[in-house]
């Protein structure tokens, strides 16, 4: 099993994080708290409130994580495609594989990441959740003291299915958008590198950015109601289901309670892309 996709999937998705984690922060608030008027109050509040740490609050759990899961997407996607076309990542410009197989290796690395980014994104949401500002004196202290102790007391109030707490509604999310995901950067990159060549730089940074806005763009409903899974326990709403949560969330709020946080994603989703897919081509071709 070639372990370069599962180096290079962990070393990209790291640079892409770190780009997106400020705009992941509005979006998570926004989707789950109903205080903000929009983007920018959101942004507006935050930084006032929190300063610009408040940006960065849970990204230490994701970037330790991203080793992870973003290996296993990468690696997996790309150990599925070999095992189905027998081609590895080298051959597949001069051979490509047909999108019915991409569509398949996709899911297969959407479906196996879940597991492993379950609990990481659930601490990563309750931490992006607390508003409270360290910083101001006389402010109530947050409720976790940071990932351990998220992750700690989670554990103790929950017990540790807690910690999978909206997986079910994860699982929904990533399995059919990494097809997608996959499809759209192949698709792209196909349409300006048709003779088999590899793409250009600007290719892949475009072809990138864009798998990460039309994954998203379908991913949002799901992503609303993880979030809002993720966020019930003990002090929040507790919901039956994915469907309960669905059902629950449009009755009181209208169907645009869907596509909250869309317009922060699909910015978010274009540079965090762009990076991961250039950074990942650029170091197979360098082992390669
Ligand atoms: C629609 N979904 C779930 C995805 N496209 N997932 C792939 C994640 C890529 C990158 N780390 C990101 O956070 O955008």
């Amino acid at each position: 099993m070639p372990v370069e996709e599962f180096v290079a999937g962990w070393i990209s998705g790291a640079l892409g994080l770190v780009l997106g984690h400020p705009f992941d922060t509005v979006k998570v608030r926004l989707q789950t708290q109903t205080t903000y008027r929009g983007i920018i109050d959101c942004m507006v509040k935050t930084y006032r409130h929190e300063s610009l740490l408040g940006f960065f609050k849970g990204m230490s759990f994701p970037i330790a994580s991203i080793a992870v899961v973003n290996s296993i997407l990468f690696g997996v996607y790309s150990n599925t495609l070999l095992a189905l076309t027998a081609t590895s990542h080298q051959e597949r410009r001069a051979q490509p594989p047909s999108y019915r197989h991409v569509f398949i290796a996709g899911c297969t690395g959407g479906f196996v990441q879940v597991y492993c980014l379950a609990p990481f994104d659930l601490i990563k949401v309750r931490l992006q959740n607390q508003t409270e500002s360290r910083a101001r004196p006389g402010s109530p202290p947050p409720r976790y003291r940071g990932p351990v102790h998220c992750a700690a007391s989670i554990c103790q109030e929950e017990g540790p299915r807690g910690l999978f707490r909206g997986a079910w509604a994860l699982t929904l999310r990533d399995t059919p958008t990494l097809g997608i995901y996959f499809v759209t950067y192949e698709w792209l990159c196909r349409q300006s590198a048709p003779d088999g060549q590899n793409p250009s730089s600007a290719t892949v940074l475009v072809a990138g950015g864009f798998a990460g806005i039309t994954s998203w763009a379908v991913a949002t409903p799901l992503d609303v109601i993880k979030s809002r899974m993720q966020m019930a326990g003990p002090k929040h709403r507790v919901y039956r289901g994915v469907l309960d949560c669905m059902a629950r969330s449009a009755r009181q709020e209208g169907l645009g309670v869907f596509f909250r946080g869309l317009t922060i994603n699909s910015a978010r989703a274009f540079p965090v892309n762009a990076v991961t897919f250039l950074s990942y081509e650029h170091l197979l071709r360098w082992w390669g």
